[in-house]
């Protein structure tokens, strides 16, 4: 069950890390504009050294341009950029020393992964070199294949080349823009947990771009959310899913159909019946107030439940139509149709097409936003 204040205007930005650092980054009122787009609107963000901040947003939201803009690959029209506390601003790409790694690692294919690895690390003595690499190539899981040529890794290994070769000059910042999404599923799903070990484990300051959210809360310490230019929220993972700031937000996480709600006291009525408004987790930093008066509950991906036999009492479960069944990530679930003839999932045990099955709302599993004029 979450609450969330309408996120229009400044971003709302809880455990802020990042905020007065001087050894991070730092970034005030930047912009990134292209001949008839702004693509980066006035961004105010602080990344503390150590951490890791994910760039969340839907296609074209400026997630990209706002990371070349840092990198220095995209020239700011307007805002600062300090790292360390020493403004980069006008400082040219290469000597930022931020590490980069895109979505194709964009290997050098005439060279062995050895040689891809220890690209950045020409400096160093021959044999220190030879060690630093195969260093990187144990942590990333590919201890043994130096001498191999680039051209015989899979997609996965490749992607762990890049991201050692990015590792091995051990850059201030790393800048990773998409680097899992040409991946499929289960191989992302696992290299998502590895790179969040290995920037652990390395100390790596990241700013990670990405449109996945399951990616994001699996990598990053907070996450910031951009929406057409701007940044609508930044918070914790865990925070974030409770408590989406707008439906904007909600909606782009998984949350919906959304259903029209009221706030009476401590809980909020729908036409699912009544959800308690949650109170602050222990130790949690304050955030927005919680909505009041017509407020909107986003159903997330478990919020409904059919309810079937002994455990049933009655009450505030609704009778409704199955529309269809399916059988994913281990579980059935079904489309049901709701009083207000909203389409939503319910989770059950099993059931059929045409059923009349009764419903209950999880309040664990719904978000709670403000409704606004649009919505
Ligand atoms: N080189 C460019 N010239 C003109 N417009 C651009 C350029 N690069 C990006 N844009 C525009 O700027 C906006 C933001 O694009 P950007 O690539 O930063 O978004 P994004 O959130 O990273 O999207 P995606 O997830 O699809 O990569 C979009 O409207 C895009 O069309």
């Amino acid at each position: 069950m979450v609450t969330a204040e309408d996120g229009g205007g400044d971003p709302v930005v809880t455990g802020k890390d990042g905020e007065g650092d001087p050894t991070g980054l730092r970034l005030r009122g930047v912009v990134v504009r292209y001949v008839a787009t702004t693509a980066v609107d006035a961004v105010d963000l602080d990344v503390a050294a150590r951490e890791v901040v994910a760039l969340l947003g839907p296609s074209g939201s400026g997630k990209s341009s706002l990371l070349r803009a840092v990198a220095g690959l995209e020239p700011v029209a307007a805002g600062d950029i300090t790292w360390a506390g020493q403004d980069v601003t006008g400082v040219p790409v290469h000597r930022r020393g931020f590490g980069l790694m895109f979505q194709e690692g964009q290997l050098f294919p005439h060279r062995t992964v050895a040689g891809n690895v220890g690209y950045g690390l020409d400096g160093l003595p021959r044999a220190r070199r030879a060690e630093r690499v195969a260093e990187l190539l144990e942590l990333v899981g590919l201890a043994g294949y130096g001498d191999r040529s680039v051209a015989t890794l899979s997609g996965g290994q490749a992607q762990r080349v890049a991201l050692a070769r990015a590792l091995a000059p051990a850059p201030a910042l790393l800048l990773l823009d998409e680097p899992l999404s040409a991946l499929d599923r289960g191989l992302r799903e696992r290299l998502t947990g590895e790179l969040h070990d290995i920037l652990r484990a390395t100390g790596t300051t990241a700013l990670y771009v990405t449109h996945d959210h399951d990616e994001a809360f699996t990598v990053a310490d907070r996450v910031a959310v951009m929406v057409d230019g701007r940044l609508v929220q930044v918070d914790r993972p865990a925070r974030l899913w409770r408590r989406p700031v707008n439906q904007e937000v909600a909606g782009f996480l998984g949350y919906g159909p959304f259903l029209p709600g009221q706030v009476r006291g401590a809980v909020v009525r729908t036409g699912l019946g009544e959800v308690p408004l949650p109170a602050a987790a222990p130790g949690e930093a304050p955030g927005p107030a919680a909505p009041h008066g017509h407020v909107l509950v986003g159903l997330g991906p478990a919020a409904l439940h059919v309810v079937t036999g002994e455990g049933w009492a009655g009450g505030d479960d609704v009778v409704v139509p199955v529309l269809a069944t399916r059988f994913v990530r281990g579980r059935t679930e079904v489309d049901v149709a709701l009083p207000g003839g909203e389409r939503a999932t319910a989770v059950t045990t099993a059931t059929e097409v045409g059923a009349q099955v009764q419903v209950r709302m999880d309040p664990d599993g719904v978000a709670v936003v403000p409704q606004t004029a649009s919505s």
